[in-house]
């Protein structure tokens, strides 16, 4: 009757206390908000406050973005979480050939300071904090943000946010990488260093494993994959010269939730764990705040299916009640028709009301980590754990997270564990429903949103009026000195805050880093 886990992992149909043996509450568990900090970050956790609500989105223009923003928080967001369109992910500007008939589909179309201004108009950027799902020009959109802060007189030290700035994932999973990965880690480097001494409450990465998860890892994958890029990063920070507590305590994480509870919860906690122990014994790190593992997390986009749409919203709220019961300090619940096409206003509605009945109507903010001490969810943090140690293994034995990523070891193993669960489903061992199971004979039309495909052509009109208006020469030597620095060892973003204040556009600041940098190809691993 054993059943496996997600991880491959076996579930017992009973357990009991010799599922614990030799199990020390002291040394697994300690208290919350304390070492190895498997309970949570914070003491109170959600009895303090209850996690940050940020809803991801962002589609077609700049203004039609910001009324979208405007909405979320009447309705009772708490932080924003901007979603940009494949160019600006890409670093192209919307007139760009390549950027055609991509223009504000999967976010919004950001070019220039001019949008970044519109983007955040009538929002006061010390009072939101806001995250960005940026990656290869993280730094671009940072410095946009300050810029336009500035122009609202709010300073530097007041912003909070987030960008996820995480370009080995990207390599893993996701995509929108642009630059080899020695210049993308100096990059990173660069930013750590200029968020302490500029934007010291800035997150400065959100080291992300839900985009391996969405292409099929395992959750001891997902957590294992997402932990060997954390220590990349801290050992690219700490070779660059910064002291670990100097950047660690605002390095953050990025997970799923799926609809495996148990598991998930597990997941999260194992996660915890293993981040502590590595920050404190192979890192030294001293400050505690160095050693917490905070994180986002968003519902598992992959498990919602198209048919019968409207079973998502009991999917999404399974999945956000693990997250909640994981510690998780930040959520994005995903709408019902988002396997469908971009949320509705009333789609949308529905997936932040799913957070607020989570956190208002039930009592699981009423106490601190509710499974710690179950049985089960014990045991499937010290297996999960341990599968992820394991794995974690593997990536050094290959010579780090880079190296493992040149030998395409994360992606086979990613690609190994999606076929596993493509099989199931097609077998039917693994139900899902309204596609294996329970499907209808007939689905109901549904209508979704779809983006303008003319907003391309006003971003162009945009550009060119751009181009016209702005100080070409300025652009120009800021431009140059930003390849300069590039070039050298001197941190790039202060050049490239020159460039983007001058009016130097998304695509021109990242063709210049290009010249320099060169574009990575991936070897023939992928
Ligand atoms: C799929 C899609 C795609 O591929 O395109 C994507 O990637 S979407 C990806 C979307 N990504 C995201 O949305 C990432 C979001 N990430 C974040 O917001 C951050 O990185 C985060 C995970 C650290 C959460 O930050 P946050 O500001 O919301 O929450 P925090 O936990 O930091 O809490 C805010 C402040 O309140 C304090 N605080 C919170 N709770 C407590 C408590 N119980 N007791 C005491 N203090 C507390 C914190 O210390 C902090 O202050 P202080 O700072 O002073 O200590």
């Amino acid at each position: 009757m054993t059943r496996e886990s997600e991880s491959g992992l076996p579930i017992e149909p009973v357990y009991g206390p010799d599922a614990l043996t030799d199990w020390d509450a002291a040394e697994k568990l300690g208290e919350p908000g304390k070492y190895p900090f498997t309970r949570g970050v914070y003491p109170s956790m959600y009895t303090g406050r209850p996690w940050t609500m940020r809803q991801y989105a962002g589609f077609g223009t700049a203004t039609e973005s910001n009324a979208r923003y405007k909405q979320l928080i009447a309705n009772g967001t708490m932080g924003l979480s901007v979603a940009f369109d494949l160019p600006t992910q890409m670093g192209h500007d919307s007139d760009a050939p390549i950027a055609s008939g991509e223009v504000g589909k999967v976010g919004v179309a950001i070019d220039s300071i001019d949008d970044m201004r519109v983007l955040f108009g009538g929002i006061p950027l010390d009072k939101v904090s806001t995250s960005m799902t940026i990656n290869a020009p993280a730094s671009l959109l940072l410095l946009l943000y300050q810029l336009v802060a500035e122009e609202q007189g709010v300073s530097a030290d007041k912003l909070t946010g987030t960008i996820q700035n995480d370009v080995l994932k990207e390599y893993i999973a996701r995509g929108t990488y642009i630059f080899p990965p020695k210049p993308s880690l100096r990059l990173i480097a660069d930013i750590f260093k200029y968020c302490k001494a500029e934007i010291p409450k800035w997150n400065t990465i959100s080291i992300s494993g839900y985009h391996m998860a969405e292409a099929g890892a395992s959750p001891a994958q997902e957590i294992a994959f997402t932990l060997a890029d954390g220590i990349e990063y801290v050992r690219t920070a700490v070779a660059a010269g910064m002291d670990v507590d100097d950047f660690a305590p605002r390095l953050s994480f990025f997970f799923v939730a799926r609809t495996t509870i148990l598991e998930e919860v597990a997941k999260f906690r194992a996660a915890r764990r293993i981040w502590a122990r590595v920050m404190k014994e192979e890192f030294g790190a001293k400050n505690p705040k160095s050693l917490m593992l905070r994180f986002h997390t968003q519902t598992a986009g992959v498990q919602l299916t198209a048919q019968q749409p409207e079973v998502n919203l009991v999917r999404v709220a399974v999945q956000g009640l693990g997250a909640v019961l994981g510690g998780t300090q930040s959520l994005h619940t995903n709408s019902f028709d988002e396997a469908i096409a971009l949320p509705t206003d009333k789609s949308a509605r529905l997936a932040l009301r799913t957070q607020q009945v989570l956190a208002y109507e039930t009592d699981v903010t009423a106490t601190v980590d509710p499974f710690a001490g179950s049985y089960v969810v014990e045991r499937m943090t010290d297996d999960v754990e341990a599968a992820a140690l394991e794995l974690m293994g593997k990536v050094e034995d290959l010579g780090g997270a880079v190296n493992a990523i040149e030998h395409g070891f994360q992606k086979s193993e990613i690609e190994r564990s999606a076929y596993r669960i493509a099989q199931e489903t097609d077998s039917g061992e693994r139900v899902v429903v309204g596609v294996n199971r329970f499907q209808l004979d007939e689905e109901e039309p549904y209508e979704p949103l779809r983006v303008d495909p003319a907003i391309e052509a006003q971003q162009a009109d945009r550009l060119a009026r751009l181009r016209a208006e702005r100080d070409q020469g300025a652009v120009d030597s800021a431009l140059a000195a930003l390849k300069k620095a590039a070039e050298g060892e001197d941190n790039v973003l202060y050049p490239m805050k020159d460039a983007l204040r001058a009016r130097a556009t998304v695509g021109e600041v990242c063709n210049a880093l290009r010249e320099v940098w060169g574009t990575y190809v991936p070897s023939d691993a992928f």
